[in-house]
């Protein structure tokens, strides 16, 4: 069930007007949905409710506290990629025993953060970074959990800036390294195995690639059980896609049980790391007409909303549904839908057949995932406002930023 519906010809976030939010907080604005949330947590957490398994939300698609929070009241697991990632998860509610930590790139000072914390797992993603995980953890005199995040050289048939399961993308330990790999993580002192995974990109819509990647994991599994290594979990990572037009991905339900009729019947407790598939669509952008300009037969609609604020469509041509909170009857054109920041490439949408005056109020809509997470000061534009909706209720889950917190730390000279 959409939580967006229009009532009375106006857009509404579960029970509360969409227009209300925007003149009580304004834009631009993120409004999160919490039913929608939730929603797709259960979603993926009754898909496997009869095999042993952990929902990992993977942090970085919105790492709004209450978001967080609204997961972890969930018992939901958390996916993260940086220490400040897990200090938020940590800030938010989350259990550190349902935490795992994927990344190319975890620092001394993360690693030991995580230790001292007691995460569910470290996802290794190269040979070095295992001898480090070692050393650091003989230091502070802890075992550290490991799965080793494995690249299963599968096209995962997405954008190629989201498609991480190439032997030529940076992420994981190749698949002809990774036995040799995992003996020697088997024979390091301050190291436990306990798992294997993979993640092959993001905004998957065919069930394929997941398969192809799971065979691949699976043959792996079946291979290091034969020289004596044994894992307990498979992390499936995430990249389950949504639909943000006529995309029809597999629904987690699907999606699960194809996984669990490959795994047969090993014990694997299963680990999910969904991102965009719990938070996307349940969020809006919303933004407010500031002009309308021609340029010839060329109509823009320039906007209170930036690449600054959403940068999806100008950095992957990413395509999201722009509709009225209020819809117009009478004609519309094709606009352009713009922001005010000084890059042609600033734009929401393209070619959008609206009817748009000034002073009307849109939202873009799928914006929960990688949305506000990315955004930035560019421009010197402070970031937007966001707020979570539940029933008729609204809270204001991050104030707007104030022009001053743009500034400070920074120095003039003597
Ligand atoms: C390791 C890892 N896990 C999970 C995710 C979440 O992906 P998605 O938002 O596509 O579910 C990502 C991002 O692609 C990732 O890199
Ligand atoms: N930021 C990307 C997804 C990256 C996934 C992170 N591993 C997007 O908006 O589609």
């Amino acid at each position: 069930m959409d939580h967006f519906l229009y009532q009375d010809n106006a857009l509404f976030a579960e029970d509360v007007r969409v227009s209300e939010l925007a003149r009580k907080y304004g834009t631009p604005l993120y409004v999160y949905s919490r039913a929608t949330l939730e929603r797709h947590w259960h979603a993926f957490d009754r898909a496997v409710a009869a095999h042993p398994h952990l929902v990992c939300y993977a942090v970085k698609a919105n790492s709004n506290l209450a978001v967080l929070n609204v997961l972890a009241r969930l018992g939901s697991g958390f996916d993260i990629v940086s220490g400040g990632e897990l200090a938020r998860v940590i800030q938010a509610g989350g259990s550190p025993d349902k935490i795992v930590f994927s990344g190319v790139g975890k620092t001394v000072a993360e690693m030991e953060q995580a230790l001292e914390l007691g995460i569910y797992c470290f996802n290794v993603e190269s040979a070095a970074e295992l001898e480090l995980l070692n050393e650091v953890a003989g230091r502070l005199g802890k075992l550290a959990p490991v799965s080793l995040r494995v690249n299963p050289d599968v096209d995962a048939g997405t954008h190629p800036y989201i498609s991480t399961g190439l032997k030529e993308n940076k992420f994981g330990i190749g698949m002809d390294e990774a036995e040799t790999v995992f003996a020697r993580a088997q024979q390091l002192p301050h190291l436990q195995v306990k798992g294997v995974d993979c993640h092959i990109g993001s905004q998957l819509t065919e069930l394929q690639p997941f398969l192809d990647a799971m065979d691949r994991m699976l043959a792996l599994v079946d291979r290091l059980a034969s020289r004596g290594i044994s894992v307990e979990h498979f992390d499936v990572g995430g990249g389950l896609g949504v639909p943000y037009d006529a995309e029809t991905p597999p629904q987690p339900d699907v999606y699960a049980a194809a996984l669990l009729a490959r795994l047969g019947d090993r014990k694997l407790k299963l680990i999910f790391e969904p991102g965009r598939a719990i938070a996307a669509n349940a969020g809006l952008f919303v933004t407010q007409v500031l002009y309308l300009k021609d340029n010839g037969d060329k109509h823009f609609a320039i906007v209170d909303g930036a690449m600054n604020d959403l940068i999806r469509p100008a950095l992957y041509s990413a395509w999201q549904n722009i509709i009225p909170l209020e819809p117009r009857v009478g004609m519309t054109r094709a606009f352009d839908i713009v922001g005010p920041v000084c890059e042609t490439g600033d734009f929401l949408g393209k070619d959008r057949q609206l009817n748009l005056e000034a002073g009307d109020l849109l939202a873009v809509r799928s914006s929960g995932a990688y949305g506000f997470v990315m955004s930035s000061n560019y421009n010197t534009r402070p970031r937007a406002a966001e707020v979570m909706v539940d029933g008729d209720q609204d809270y204001l889950v991050r104030e707007r930023e104030k022009l001053a917190q743009l500034w400070q730390g920074e120095r003039l000279l003597p």
